[in-house]
């Protein structure tokens, strides 16, 4: 499990050792791992770094500090260091470091030669900018290092409010940081290392979590040995319609993958149609039942539903009887439409960018600040995940599945096993029915857990989900693009290896 934090709380956490003089030392450390982080690029891209041209853009604080410290390294490998200082002010320590090392500041008609530079270290900025930044060029095909975090994201949240640097790499100091996976911030980081600076006795509870290969044999439900069906779990589907009656299949493909006892699939009518027919064609386990009242240990609702008004009054009428049953349930899709909030029932809600935007809308999100009357769209969602799915988990009661290029696991409370962030399965898994498959290995984790003792919180067991998922995409790409109705396979591929 690795543990990320918001700019905030790093600086928060610096703070002792600073007041008891450690902050060269810091940033010593910190501009080492930087350092290390460019000789591994170079090497990466099969360049040297003895005569390598590297330029630091700097800025004036203590950002730029690290970014000099590291050019001063990388000259003793060799390298051929330059640097652009953005601001009037520069660290001085830092500056003296730079040109004891052989470093030149350019300005003028020197600032030609930054074209040529095949490393930018990027230092302008850092957990200390306030605002929006104007930004700054980068020669076209240079390869570009963040430090601590691209210039022009906020550290906190990932939000870009003006320019930011584009990065192949972000070395990050003291600990991860939410901007560098959230929102447009994701898009800006590049890959991200994290160099240890000894913040760890000072730091604090994170903000969010990042689950590991070996975080997920424990939140995923145990195969005991004794079990029969019904004791592993039965889950009730309501999902798919005449409009979309693939979603029925691609659920249950995700939920059986996953593990459960059985599923029983709720059909659109009494009589047999065609839904039902492709359902058990594709899974002839399945067992078809037209009675929601029947026993199950928990709900998926809400996959492929539609409008159409039978499909509607049934996932209502489901809704209300786990509600009185207070069952686990998943509600994805048009599901997400016909809930109310404020339930004690354990609830995980699946929306996208702009489900989530319309749930934020019809639960009166912006009533209550600035943006009174003002409403939620998709692009504000997505511009801060993390907060859109914070505000529909207070909302709601429920936990937050909010799907997209990084996904945001939020339950309703703080404190640990309650946030998490899923940075992407492979880009293959953009494809239609992908969300579909993903509720169902939710709602089979839940389904699995619903009877047991111990079971981990409801938002760890839905980002246990949502790694599977993940990592289904990635067994399954190795063979080639696909369609959702083959990452099935990778889910089971990824739980034989786990377990
Ligand atoms: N603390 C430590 O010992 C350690 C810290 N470490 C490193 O320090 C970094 C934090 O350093 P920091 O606090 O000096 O802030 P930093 O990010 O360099 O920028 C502040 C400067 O930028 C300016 N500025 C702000 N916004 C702006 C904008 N929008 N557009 C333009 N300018 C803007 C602002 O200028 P001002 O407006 O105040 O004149 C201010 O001078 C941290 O990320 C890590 O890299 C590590 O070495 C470990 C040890
Ligand atoms: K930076």
């Amino acid at each position: 499990m690795h543990q990320v934090y918001t700019g905030t709380q790093i600086r928060e956490a610096e703070q002792p050792l600073l007041a008891a003089g450690a902050g060269p030392q810091l940033m010593h450390q910190a501009a080492w791992g930087l350092a290390q982080g460019v000789i591994e690029l170079l090497h990466e891209h099969q360049l040297a770094v003895p005569g390598a041209r590297i330029t630091g853009l700097i800025g004036a604080g203590n950002n730029g500090g690290d970014g000099l410290w590291a050019l001063s390294f990388l000259a003793r490998r060799g390298a051929h260091i330059t640097a652009i200082c953005t601001a009037e002010r520069v660290h001085p320590e830092g500056a003296a470091a730079f040109r004891a090392a052989g470093g030149r500041f350019l300005s003028g008609p020197e600032t030609a030669d930054y074209a040529r530079a095949e490393v930018v270290i990027d230092a302008v900025l850092g957990t200390g900018a306030r605002g929006a930044w104007e930004g700054h060029p980068v020669p076209e095909g240079a390869l570009v290092v963040a430090c601590d975090i691209p210039s022009g994201v906020s550290a906190d949240t990932g939000q870009v409010s003006g320019q930011a640097i584009t990065a192949d790499l972000t070395v990050t100091f003291g600990g991860l940081k939410v901007g560098l996976f959230n929102g447009a911030g994701a898009a800006h980081s590049g890959n991200i290392k994290l160099v240890d600076i000894g913040l760890g006795p000072h730091l604090p509870a994170p903000e969010l979590q990042l689950l590991s290969p070996t975080d997920i044999p424990e939140l995923l439900p145990p195969a005991a040995p004794h079990a029969h069906k019904y004791t592993r779990g039965v889950l009730g589907v309501l999902a798919g319609s005449t409009k979309y009656p693939g979603a029925a299949s691609l659920v249950c493909a995700g939920a059986l993958a996953t593990g459960v006892g059985m599923i029983r699939f709720l059909t659109q009518t009494e009589h047999a149609e065609p839904l039902t027919t492709l359902v058990l064609g594709a899974h002839p386990e399945v067992v078809p039942a037209t009675d929601p009242t029947e026993r199950v240990q928990a709900w998926l609702v809400g996959s492929g539903l539609s409008d159409s008004d039978h499909r509607v009054e049934q996932a209502k009428q489901v809704l209300t009887l786990t509600q009185q049953q207070q069952l686990p349930a998943v509600i994805d899709a048009d599901g997400l439409k016909l809930i109310e909030p404020a339930t004690t029932q354990p609830r995980v809600l699946t929306p996208h960018a702009g489900e989530a935007a319309a749930l934020l809308n019809r639960l009166g999100a912006g009533s209550d600040d600035a943006t009174q009357n003002q409403r939620v769209d998709r692009a504000n969602v997505e511009a801060d995940p993390l907060a859109a799915a914070q505000k529909l988990a207070e909302l709601t009661g429920d936990v937050i599945v909010l799907k997209g290029p990084h996904t945001i696991i939020c339950g309703p409370d703080a404190g640990p096993g309650q946030r998490f962030i899923y940075p992407g399965g492979h880009p293959f898994l953009a494809t239609a029915g992908s969300g579909d498959t993903l509720a169902g290995i939710i709602a089979a984790v839940l389904t699995g857990w619903a009877e047991a003792d111990a079971a981990p919180p409801l938002a760890a067991q839905a980002a246990a989900g949502v790694w599977l998922h993940g990592a289904a995409s990635y067994a399954v790409a190795a063979g080639g693009p696909f369609g959702a109705s083959q990452l099935a396979a990778g889910v089971r591929t990824v739980v034989a290896e786990l377990l």
